[in-house]
């Protein structure tokens, strides 16, 4: 534990054992932090009964989920922190139930999620990172050797989620001449793009897919063989938001039977396991899950996180609210 003062208040880590670097430390000062390390959260809790029955707040992490279960172990519980936009991994409507709040990283990694975003569609249209690894190979020069890439400017995107990664997505790529449209969970009076009320129809009417999305129960495997298929041989997927929006078994049978043409994915259906047949792939440009991991982000989700926990526990308003 990295902090022995009892009497300040409580926070719990639930997540990787480097999660603590979260915190910037001038904030973990005003705090004792409890970080159960490479020990599962429930095995540490039993362990630790007596400290843990006064934990007003917790720090968790993507991947790492609070369910129902986790959160009746922390019968004093009355804040979730995450430093993510994402919140799947939170059992939001038992932390409702229960009246704990949840604060998540809010606009803060918009920005960078959308430039990679456009980075993923770049590169698999004009195949940037398939030229470097043949050059690299060697092949005698390569633009003769190579299939033709693709425009990127005048292509038709859909986008999947036209929340605040959405929307920034589609600033960006208006810049590049690309006709934008969306598909969401209602349309959105204030966006000005053509709304489809299906990610069907949004992938017949378009070359490219990009997902901004919340993974939830409606949208689990959203992306499915019909939508690949309405998409075509030339379509792009291009995912930021979460693995399991994309039936994952589809498309890596899709993109090697030709079905669609291509996919920029930062996130994966197993994580942090990535389906080692997409390695095989020329058509493919991964990354891990590495849309909000700039160096100024980082520093700003480290102050985020404390100014919500301090904003907590002085009965001020959260910063950034989810509930
Ligand atoms: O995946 C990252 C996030 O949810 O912020």
């Amino acid at each position: 534990m990295a902090d022995q003062n009892l009497n300040l208040p409580k926070v719990i880590m639930h997540g990787p054992p480097a999660l603590s670097s979260v915190l910037q430390p001038s904030y973990s000062q005003n705090f004792h932090i409890i970080n159960p390390s490479f020990l599962p959260l429930h095995q540490f809790i039993s362990t630790h009964t007596h400290l843990c029955s006064t934990v007003y707040a917790m720090l968790c992490y993507p991947g790492y989920p609070v369910t129902a279960h986790e959160l009746r172990l922390l019968p004093s519980l009355r804040l979730v922190v995450t430093p993510s936009a994402g919140t799947d991994h939170i059992d939001l409507s038992e932390c409702r139930h229960r009246g704990i709040r949840v604060a998540g990283a809010g606009n803060l990694f918009s920005a960078d999620v959308a430039d990679l975003a456009v980075a993923l569609l770049i590169d698999v249209t004009m195949r940037i990172s398939a030229a470097d690894r043949c050059l690299k190979r060697r092949t005698p020069f390569a633009s003769s050797h190579f299939p033709r890439s693709f425009k990127l400017t005048g292509k038709k995107v859909g986008i999947v989620g036209m929340g605040k990664i959405g929307i920034e997505v589609a600033h960006r790529l208006e810049a590049f001449g690309c006709i934008i449209s969306y598909n969401s969970r209602n349309k959105k009076p204030l966006v000005k793009y053509p709304f489809y009320s299906t990610v069907v129809e949004l992938a017949t009417n378009n070359n490219a897919l990009v997902l901004c999305c919340a993974l939830n129960d409606q949208t689990r495997h959203t992306v499915n063989r019909e939508v690949m298929l309405a998409l075509g041989k030339e379509g792009v997927i291009v995912n930021v938001a979460r693995g399991a929006l994309i039936e994952e078994n589809e498309l890596l049978r899709c993109l090697m039977e030709g079905e669609i043409g291509g996919a920029g994915l930062d996130v994966f259906e197993n994580e942090p396991h990535v389906n080692q047949r997409f390695f095989l792939l020329d058509n493919v440009v991964l990354s891990p899950h590495a849309g909000f991991s700039t160096s100024e982000s980082f520093t700003g989700i480290a102050q985020l996180v404390g100014r919500n926990l301090e904003a907590f526990f002085s009965n001020k308003p959260l910063i950034t609210p989810v509930i």
